[in-house]
């Protein structure tokens, strides 16, 4: 029988009835939901991954894939800096010491290679080259030794060392050599202490799978970095369950480059064969992908004197044009998306970057739309777009 309030109207209204009430239940109980979940995580806010307890709660896991040196653990360090997951003492301490190896290890791999280069050290440059090579890594809080200084500073400032710089490409000398030699008198200096544009700037192979739990709007967000190397490739199926986005990254500066661990293998080369399998496995049909081109400052010098048609002969476009050679890079990435995989704006987004500049990240990562159908599943915008 009918209730009397319901006396009177249509079985359509009737039917509305109820349906704004289970609306607003479930209104209220999302609501409710959220309001236990912000609790936990303030409970849980900045812990890492290893040290995750029950009181915590995963609900979205970006993954970063691509090859060695792309990129993938310095957009890591910028989503952390760009949401207040800010650096412990101790990690601010490794950084230090991880500056010192970054600058020995450096000038290590210059001096190396200068014989290959057809170039030779001058005599009186020995002893600084000994101090180099002999020195042994840096005691916790222990100041840079004076010693490494003054030979770093004496080896840079001959010409054969500097030529040696000016064709790092040909030795695959570390990306960030520039940006550490020109702040070497700070690094030296008793007082540093690593800034976040030197974090972003240091190097570190990542080993295995990081996972590091990062606050993104609310959202307990885990972000698995692999190791890029190819020795490190046959551990990434690991990280492969539960992902909510990939970001690929491929470095710009990658095509005139080869792999450190295979000289014969170009690193673009490399890149686009790993992209192949990973935008057209069955597995990730579902996962949106941001494509993401690194580098972009290095590949606007790079592009002065390295010709893309040297490394890619069928580019067209002008020497020194980096507008035509990142579109012909897209372009060919884009090329091995098979039909029906991904579908560009829609679950693959492009986006080229300078992952060192923060500014430039913040806008890309906003832009990419942290709290949007991008980077979430519709299903969890729909769960965000409440007022809390
Ligand atoms: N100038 C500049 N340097 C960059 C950029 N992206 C990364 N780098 C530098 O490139 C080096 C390698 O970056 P990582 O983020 O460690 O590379 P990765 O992909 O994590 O490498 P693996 O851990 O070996 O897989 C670091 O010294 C970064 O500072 C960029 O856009 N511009
Ligand atoms: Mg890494």
């Amino acid at each position: 029988m009918d209730h009397p309030k319901d006396a009177g109207k249509s079985p359509r209204r009737a039917l509305q009835i109820p349906l704004v009430y289970a609306v607003k239940l479930f209104l209220f109980t999302t609501r409710w939901a959220r309001r236990q979940i912000s609790d936990k995580l303030r409970k849980g806010k900045h812990k890492s991954s290893t040290d995750r307890t029950t009181e915590t709660i995963s609900t979205a896991k970006i993954l970063l894939l691509g090859t060695a040196d792309s990129g993938k653990s310095t957009i890591l360090k910028q989503m952390r800096m760009l949401h207040h997951s800010s650096f412990s003492s101790s990690e601010i301490e490794a950084y230090r010491r991880l500056a010192f190896d970054n600058v020995i290890q450096g000038m290590r791999v210059l001096l190396a290679s200068l014989p290959g280069l057809g170039l030779d050290l001058p005599d009186a440059l020995r002893p600084a080259q000994e101090t180099v090579t002999g020195a042994g890594d840096l005691c916790d809080d222990a100041p840079f030794p004076a010693d490494c200084f003054n030979a770093i500073t004496a080896l840079l400032k001959h010409s054969t060392v500097q030529e040696a710089c000016r064709r790092g490409r040909e030795i695959a000398l570390p990306e960030n050599l520039p940006y550490l030699f020109t702040n070497l008198p700070r690094f030296f200096s008793p007082s540093f202490v690593p800034t976040h544009d030197d974090i972003l700037h240091l190097r570190a192979r990542t080993i295995g799978t990081t996972e590091t739990t990062v606050i993104i709007d609310g959202i307990e967000t885990l972000v698995a970095d692999v190791g890029g190397a190819i020795s490190e490739r046959r551990k990434w199926i690991n990280a492969f369950a539960d992902i909510t986005v990939i970001i690929f990254t491929v470095s710009l500066t990658g095509y005139s480059r080869s792999l450190v661990e295979d000289p014969s293998r170009n690193e673009m080369q490399d890149s686009l064969l790993i992209w192949d399998s990973i935008c057209n496995a069955g597995w990730f049909k579902r996962i949106p992908i941001i494509l993401c081109f690194t580098k972009n400052d290095l590949f606007e010098e790079e592009i002065q004197h390295t010709h893309v048609a040297d490394w890619f002969p069928d580019f067209h476009g002008a020497p020194r044009d980096a507008a035509a050679g990142r579109d012909y890079f897209i372009n060919r990435f884009l090329s091995h998306v098979r039909t029906g995989r991904h579908v560009l704006d829609k679950d693959l987004y492009i986006r080229v970057i300078t992952a060192t500049d923060t500014k430039m990240m913040k806008e890309v990562l906003d832009l990419a739309g942290y709290a949007s159908p991008i980077l979430w599943p519709p299903a969890l915008a729909f769960f965000h777009s409440f007022p809390t």
